[in-house]
């Protein structure tokens, strides 16, 4: 995509400037055990996990979706207390996902992208594949109708409910073992399928999937092929609540003994059935092509009128770009006078990053003292490009366009003893700035 997009620039920061376990949505579900909800400490001992919560939340929101009519879908209802109340979100896991997922939503990225973020970054920094990505989603109004399955319906009914969300038999088999590959069902809300287990280490007694339930891998099928699964979905002593028991087996093993026998086409099946599942969106909601890290994108960009000057700063960053102190890398831009400039670009080394899909390397805009440039107020700047090691960076020849038709100017002030504030605002008419005041 061209920069500037307000939403897809915002996503893409989510999705690809994490270090691991610090930064990011990622910090919190690193390490992979980490619940902040347990009652006693945030990891291990609960048995429960975020990702998990995470995982189960997204497919709940989109479990919904009606494809004949185009209702549902990934669209956070999940968010209303209505939903959540149903049988079928039985639970605190998904208030538990909002409380986290949802403060990464702003007036760009909907909750909805936040809740679908969750799921691609829990799955990859959990032993997962990569998810491809499309920003885009729309926050729902209202709730939507009931769909949900459970584990006491029929294998009839879990057919004709995924039919009803868009997946085939087959998919469906995917869908769940890819889903049930994190976390468990807990005895609380479920205690006609998992008894107390009065066990310190698990001390929300859940009865997990398989064996390695805080990560991402084939185990869930390898565990039901071998007959050695403990997951209280196939081997319950309640016949009637054991959903994947009979989902699984439902085309005579073939999809999970093909998992068993391939832990990468397990890991690709994942990757396109959660990319499918979380683009499952209300007809009528258009979502972006899938996201990549920009390889040149400004950032931290502010202008300030002052006096007959124009404060101009901000950043960029380059991917897979490795710092290196005898680079020559420039700004270049033109103004709205027809008249083109440049400045050095000084190298920041606090801000280059080592993320799991690349590294990055920033730059800041001119100056001595990491100020800034000083442009002329009349002739201002209309584009921006980039010059690296000799090389024109200019989004194919678009530019990186910016805008300084409307800035604040530093006559603006604060009142700290009424609370009250002044904003001087410079509105830019035929190449010239007036002021007005408000
Ligand atoms: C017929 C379909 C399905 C049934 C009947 C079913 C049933 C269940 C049940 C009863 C639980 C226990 C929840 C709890 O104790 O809080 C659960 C957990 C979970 N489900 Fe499913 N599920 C189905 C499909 C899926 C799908 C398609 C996914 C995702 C792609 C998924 C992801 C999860 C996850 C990640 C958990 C663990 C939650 C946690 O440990 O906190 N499920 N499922």
């Amino acid at each position: 995509y061209l920069w500037p997009s307000p939403m897809l620039d915002e996503l893409e920061s989510l999705l690809f400037e994490i270090t691991p376990g610090t930064t990011g949505i990622a910090s919190f579900i690193q390490p992979c055990d980490t619940f902040t909800f347990a009652p006693t400490g945030s990891r291990g001992s609960s048995g429960r996990s975020n990702a998990a919560d995470w995982i189960r939340t997204a497919y709940h929101d989109m479990a919904t979706h009606n494809i004949v009519d185009g209702t549902g879908g990934m669209d956070a209802s999940i968010r209303f207390a209505e939903e959540q109340a149903r049988a079928e979100n039985v639970g605190d896991g998904f208030v538990n996902t909002l409380g986290v997922l949802a403060g990464s939503a702003t007036r760009y990225v909907s909750v909805a992208d936040a809740l679908a973020l969750g799921t691609v970054i829990a799955v990859e920094f959990c032993g997962g594949p990569q998810i491809p990505f499309r920003g885009g989603r729309v926050d729902a109004t209202e709730p939507n109708l009931p769909g949900v399955p459970k584990p006491e319906q029929t294998l009839d009914s879990h057919v004709a409910s995924f039919a009803r969300q868009g997946f085939t038999q087959d998919e469906m088999i995917g869908l769940v073992a890819c889903g049930h590959t994190f976390g468990g069902v807990q005895h609380a809300p479920f205690p006609d399928i998992v008894p107390e287990l009065n066990d310190t280490n698990n001390s929300e007694s859940v009865s997990h999937f398989d064996t390695t339930n805080t990560h991402f891998d084939n185990n869930i099928a390898t565990e039901y092929i071998s007959g050695t699964t403990q997951n209280p979905l196939v081997v319950g002593f309640n016949d009637t609540t054991n959903s994947d028991e009979r989902i699984f087996g439902s085309d005579g093993n073939v999809t999970m003994l093909s998992f068993a026998n391939s832990p990468e086409l397990f890991a690709s099946r994942c990757s396109e059935l959660f990319a499918r599942m979380l683009d499952t969106v209300p007809s009528g909601v258009q979502l972006s092509d899938v996201i990549t890290p920009l390889p040149v994108k400004p950032f931290d960009l502010t202008f300030t009128l002052d006096g007959d000057v124009l404060q101009f700063s901000g950043r960029v960053r380059f991917w897979n770009l490795t710092d290196n102190p005898n680079r020559v890398a420039l700004l270049l831009w033109d103004d709205h006078l027809g008249g083109v400039h440049n400045s050095t670009l000084l190298s920041s080394l606090e801000a280059v990053g080592s993320f799991p899909d690349g590294v990055s390397t920033s730059y800041i805009f001119g100056g001595d003292d990491f100020g800034g440039l000083s442009l002329d107020a009349a002739a201002g700047i209309t584009t921006m490009r980039f010059m690296v090691d000799g090389k024109v960076e200019d989004q194919g020849g678009v530019g990186f366009a910016v805008q300084d038709a409307v800035v604040f100017s530093t006559t603006s002030c604060f009142f700290s003893n009424n609370r009250t504030a002044q904003y001087n605002v410079a509105v830019r008419v035929l190449c010239r700035l007036y002021m007005s005041q408000y």
